[in-house]
């Protein structure tokens, strides 16, 4: 049994009406990708409609790839999220100086690929699996037990601040959760009919999948 409640964000929103499911289904955030390159990209003033229709306490995420700094800000502002997600290889001195939370990902491909994660000093950390040619959103696993076996040695705490994306479903995420011990799970792909399309069954069956991971 996990000690925490584990959060869950749907990310890749395109839709008012897959919004308003996945907070039905208990979603905790929702994303939506601001990356021009992605088949679920959303203009900020679409985001801005949809998020201005969330009830409370529903957390918002916009999702940005190598992106300047002023165009971060200025989407950020026009479409009202609550956090940054910076999902390309961002430096650290990138993620810091924003006016909200940010959350850096990080794309795992063994141990090496981990090495960096204690210098960005982010609200939190992501991390996803590494698939050359794309970014994210590919439904592809990281290594699990790469990524547990290591957090069980990091002392500084970073599990606390841990959101793990990547390939996940309602099938596989109860076992994710159990290696990984996250503060959060992601879900993009494993919860659609095409990419930026949500299949709202699937987000209840995913988020009732996670919220039993930590039960007894
Ligand atoms: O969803 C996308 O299209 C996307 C594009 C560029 C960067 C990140 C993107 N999404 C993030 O990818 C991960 C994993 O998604 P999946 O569940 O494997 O499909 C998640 O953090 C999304 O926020």
């Amino acid at each position: 049994m996990l000690d925490t409640h584990v959060r869950v964000k749907i990310c890749g929103i395109t839709r008012i009406e897959d919004a308003i499911a996945a907070v039905r289904s208990g979603a905790d955030a929702l994303g939506f990708v601001f990356y021009a390159g992605s088949p679920r990209f959303i203009h900020p003033e679409d985001a801005r409609d949809i998020i201005r229709r969330m009830p409370p306490f529903v957390t918002t995420v916009g999702v940005f790839v190598n992106e300047e700094r002023n165009r971060i800000e200025a989407m950020s502002r026009t479409s009202g999220i609550h956090s940054i997600q910076l999902h390309g290889s961002e430096h650290p001195e990138d993620c810091s100086g924003f006016d909200r939370p940010v959350f850096k990902a990080l794309r795992v491909s063994g141990l090496e690929s981990l090495a960096s994660i204690q210098l960005y000093e982010t609200a939190g950390i992501l991390l996803d699996s590494a698939v050359p040619g794309t970014w994210g959103g590919t439904g592809t696993v990281p290594d699990w037990k790469c990524i547990g076996d290591f957090l069980d040695k990091d002392i500084s705490g970073i599990r606390k601040r841990l959101i793990l994306a990547g390939g996940l479903t309602a099938e596989n995420v109860k076992m994710a959760v159990k290696i990984v011990r996250p503060w959060a799970v992601d879900v993009s792909s494993g919860v659609e009919f095409e990419p930026g399309i949500k299949n709202h069954e699937k987000m209840k069956e995913f988020t009732y999948a996670v919220h039993c991971a930590t039960c007894a």
